[in-house]
């Protein structure tokens, strides 16, 4: 049977990325979904966002919220000194299977611990599991019907403290409009939104970064 997208992005990493070199995976995804396939990832234009505002928070832990082929999972942990870490959730097992081999390819394996499941499911468990106190940094990029109801669960947790960074990719396009009210204006957020453009094309999209103010 044919290959999967996310099969045929492991190969555009395994023929044209070197082993060990995080900028080259980066590199060879972008210019596969630019001019081969589209693929869902957060893209260089986005993604160069995400890299100013992980090199802004310098982040020790940090959560991100869908994986996919694990490029933005790559771009985070290559900006993270040693003993930061990022946890990546990702609910389609032949996503997470995918993304293993390219963080892997990428050499930064020891900086990420991916997890199977529903972020539903898993984010109660974090402290226990991970031993998780709160985290620095969360990059929002899962199903965006699940960003308010994961944004509450991870408060309601205590995951989230005073100076938590929330990061939630494609707030215009697909759109996530009960995020995007609650955060903007909720008094225990301070909201900016980053305006972009969807991975790889001229629709607009954009980043909103929300920084929790404490209770
Ligand atoms: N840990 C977990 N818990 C729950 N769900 C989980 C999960 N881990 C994964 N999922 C399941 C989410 C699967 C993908 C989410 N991303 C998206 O749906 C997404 C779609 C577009 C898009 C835009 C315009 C179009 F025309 C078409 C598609 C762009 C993006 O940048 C997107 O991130
Ligand atoms: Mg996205």
């Amino acid at each position: 049977t044919r290959t999967s997208r996310p099969q045929r992005i492991l190969k555009a990493v395994q023929t044209k990325a070197t082993v060990g070199d995080p900028q080259s995976v980066i590199t060879a995804i972008d210019h596969f979904c630019r001019h081969r396939e589209w693929a869902m990832n957060v893209g260089d234009e986005k993604g160069s966002i995400l890299d100013s505002v992980v090199n802004e928070v310098s982040p020790v832990t940090v959560l991100e919220l869908g994986t996919y082929c694990g490029y933005s999972t790559v771009r985070i942990a290559r900006l993270l000194p040693p003993g930061a870490c990022v946890i990546t959730l990702e609910f389609n097992p032949d996503y997470a299977a995918i993304a293993r081999q390219v963080i892997k390819w990428s050499g930064l394996e020891d900086k990420v611990q991916l997890v199977e499941g529903a972020s539903g499911d898993w984010i109660p468990w974090m402290k226990e599991h991970f031993g998780v106190q709160a985290f620095d940094l969360v990059f929002l990029d899962h199903w965006k019907e699940r960003y308010l109801p994961d944004t509450k669960l991870l408060e309601e947790c205590g995951l989230i403290q005073k100076g938590t960074v929330l990061l939630a990719d494609n707030v215009i396009c697909p759109g996530t409009p009960d995020y995007l009210e609650y955060v903007r204006n909720s008094p225990h957020y301070n909201s900016q939104y980053y305006r972009s453009h969807l991975e790889y094309t001229k629709v607009e999209d954009g980043l909103e970064k929300s920084v929790f103010l404490g209770y």
